[in-house]
């Protein structure tokens, strides 16, 4: 197990800088509550009651998506969970963060602007660049301590996950510090029999890039989302290319990943379950096509059909461990929920050991009243806890674990 400092290993009275993921659904402009929050509000909460002056700093969506949004409405949800005021200011480094940060009292908490409104937090680059930004250059000394609580976001080389820890003394919030435990020792652990990984949602470049990796532990893949109509396309059918100008959902991920999926298809196809068909909306009510009628011209398609649900349920069934990582369907709306609440449930029901993650997905656990007992983990990273499952480190773990030694 990789050892870290955390904030047990802080001083008295500092003024700490920490990374929190609050990236969270968005429905009409307004930012959803859900578990992020209530669980990054032990850190901040037990930082605020140790006296610390307390400074957040967060991402919200993609520049460009609907959910690219201010971090406004974040510190009042985060507030709530910690039964305390939490200051915004709408900037990130400029003078209004600093003269922001400079008033700060021991106690108090103030959230910054949306990191990824900087040009210099995306986009990937290495640790040492990112050191170098303006962003870090400015806020690091305004600080005695920076604390990486964004185990979720621990896969991303951005700056204020990778920049920080190069500038100051590193630390694990307790959201890093239990994620990291819970999601390593499931990565260390041996299944005797039939594993099963459910693979969906919207980010494809993070499921199928490790696709290859797991294929050595995974028996079965079965997918679902956007990951799901890339794959069909490979296989010929119409379906997987961009339709609506302004959302770039399959060509450039498509453009990205096209020589794997040609090459697991190619090598792991006995290993892959492909939806039969796909639901769309029609006069407002659910419609299905086959995958020989699929019409990527003219349809969105929003789930998987009844028949990819009762072809998965069984491979869940008889499986001894089940990892879902992005969600089968849109299923915020209930009728393109079928895909993903009929997986989520056969987990739920079936003597295995689970894990479901992910931020929008694992609130489908909530949204139609499952029990979260009935899952062996629930976590609220996705991309990172399907890249910790490979045993490749995790750039933001790997520098705390860097800082300490
Ligand atoms: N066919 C689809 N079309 C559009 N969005 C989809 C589709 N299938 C799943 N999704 C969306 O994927 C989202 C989850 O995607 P993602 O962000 O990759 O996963 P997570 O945040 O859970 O790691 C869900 O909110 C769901 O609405
Ligand atoms: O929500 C996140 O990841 P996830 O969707 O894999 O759980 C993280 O906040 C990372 O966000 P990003 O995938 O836009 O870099």
């Amino acid at each position: 197990m990789a050892s870290f400092n955390t904030i047990d290993d802080l001083d008295d009275a500092q003024r700490v800088l920490v990374r929190l993921d609050l990236n969270s659904p968005v429905e009409d402009g307004e930012a959803q509550d859900n578990r992020r929050f209530s669980r990054h509000a032990e850190t901040v909460g037990e930082l605020a009651d140790e006296g610390h002056r307390v400074v957040l700093m967060a991402h919200q969506g993609r520049p460009g998506r609907d959910t690219f949004v201010s971090l406004d409405q974040h510190a009042g949800i985060l507030g709530e969970h910690i039964d305390r005021e939490i200051q915004f200011v709408d900037d990130i480094y400029g003078d209004d963060a600093l003269d922001a940060i400079e008033a700060l009292e021991p106690g108090e908490v103030l959230l910054l602007e949306n990191t990824r409104m900087s040009d210099d937090e995306l986009p990937e680059e290495a640790p040492e660049v990112k050191a170098d930004t303006e962003f870090v250059q400015t806020l690091a000394p305004q600080f005695d301590a920076y604390i990486n609580d964004a185990y979720s976001a621990a896969h991303r080389k951005h700056a204020s996950l990778v920049g920080f820890p190069l500038a100051l003394p590193a630390f694990a919030g307790r959201v890093m510090e239990t994620e990291y435990e819970a999601n390593t020792a499931i990565a260390n652990r041996e299944f005797d029999g039939q594993v099963t990984m459910l693979v969906g949602g919207t980010k494809a470049t993070d499921v199928i890039g490790v696709m290859e990796t797991l294929g050595e532990k995974i028996d079965t893949f079965c997918l679902g989302g956007i990951a799901s109509h890339l794959f069909l396309r490979a296989a010929g059918y119409d379906v997987g290319y961009d339709r609506h100008e302004d959302l770039d959902l399959y060509d450039t991920q498509w453009a990205n990943n096209e020589d794997v999926i040609r090459r697991l298809l190619d090598e792991r196809r006995d290993q892959i379950e492909l939806p039969e068909g796909l639901a769309y909306e029609d006069d407002g009510e659910r419609a299905e096509h086959t995958r020989e009628q699929l019409d990527a011209a003219n349809h969105d398609y929003m789930d998987i059909s009844e028949e990819t649900v009762e072809k998965y349920d069984p491979t869940i069934r008889n499986s001894d461990a089940v990892f879902l990582k992005g969600a089968l369907g849109v299923f915020e709306e209930e009728q393109f929920s079928a895909g993903t609440v009929g997986a989520v449930k056969a987990i739920a029901e079936t003597d295995c050991f689970s894990v479901v993650g992910g931020g929008d997905t694992s609130r489908s656990i909530e949204m139609y009243g499952m029990d979260e007992a009935d899952f062996g983990h629930v976590s609220i990273a996705g991309g990172a806890y399907i890249r910790a499952l490979t045993g490749d480190d995790l750039p933001g773990v790997e520098l705390l674990v860097d800082a300490a030694n």
